[in-house]
């Protein structure tokens, strides 16, 4: 997978250096670049945003460095790809984009390029989107319902969610598979997890963990998810249909 990342502080990306996103890059699982929106500034203080058209608090992102920047992105990844008429899927982090889930961490997984527009200030002048629109698909993506001062934090997430899902960059496939909001969990939070030593500061594990009974263990497991779930979040519990929950479930 390719991922381009397009942002005025590029250095906020570093942390995909690190660890296995950063061992993905160096193995090659994943082709990575980050590029500073200033390089495609044309003016002596580089500038990249103006006021809001229509008055308002703070500034907008010019539209001109975008054109700009996405327009060579495209070139230089369709150059790698060595595939002429390629172009990524376009994701905008933004407060009012579409919420960013597991399911959606899997659909992008599948895809062959991602390019990624961090935007600061109150955003990305809106016509960026619609000519990005026009070469191809563009999502505008939100983390959550809170806000932040710009898009890389979310381009942090995603790309790590995403990342994560490639064939080869975990060690242990199984790792995704019994995780929260997972299919295997039925989109469930996962249990408690515990690890030696069995008794700890006079805290012991669950004994079913030690009993080597991997159906009891299971089983466990599973109540523990639902009592999580309807604790933590009843809106998960909501969404799973009957077919999903078993009389045993309803019990608990
Ligand atoms: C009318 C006028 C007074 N309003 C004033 C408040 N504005 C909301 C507003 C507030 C802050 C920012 C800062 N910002 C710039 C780019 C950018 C990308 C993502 C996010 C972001 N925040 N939260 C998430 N989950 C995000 C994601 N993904 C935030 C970003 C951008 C926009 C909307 C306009």
């Amino acid at each position: 997978m390719r991922i381009d990342v397009v942002s005025i502080f590029p250095e906020y990306l570093s942390p995909l250096e690190l660890s296995l996103i950063g061992k993905a890059r160096t193995t090659g699982l994943l082709d990575l670049h980050v590029h500073d929106l200033r390089t495609w500034t044309t003016d002596r203080h580089r500038t990249v945003d103006d006021a809001p058209l229509g008055g308002g608090a703070g500034m907008v992102m010019r539209p001109e460095p975008w054109a700009a920047a996405l327009a060579d992105v495209r070139e230089a990844g369709r150059r790698t790809l060595e595939e002429p008429d390629a172009v990524p899927h376009l994701l905008v982090p933004s407060p009012a984009g579409v919420p960013f889930t597991q399911a959606m961490a899997h659909e992008l997984a599948d895809e062959a390029w991602l390019a990624f527009a961090c935007g600061r200030y109150e955003g990305i002048d809106e016509r960026v989107l619609d000519v990005a629109a026009e070469q191809g698909p563009v999502t505008p993506v939100s983390l959550g319902d809170y806000v932040l001062n710009g898009g890389e934090v979310a381009v942090l997430a995603v790309v790590e969610a995403v990342a994560r899902l490639l064939p080869g960059v975990l060690g242990n496939p199984e790792s995704v598979v019994e995780e929260s909001h997972a299919p295997a969990t039925g989109g469930l939070l996962e249990a408690p997890v515990y690890t030696r030593p069995a008794t700890w500061e006079g805290r012991s594990a669950p004994d079913v963990l030690l009993s080597g009974h991997h159906a009891k263990v299971a089983a466990w497991r599973r109540e523990q998810s639902l009592r999580r779930t309807a604790a933590r979040r009843p809106d998960l519990l909501e969404r799973l249909d009957a077919a999903q929950l078993t009389r045993a479930d309803r019990a608990v």
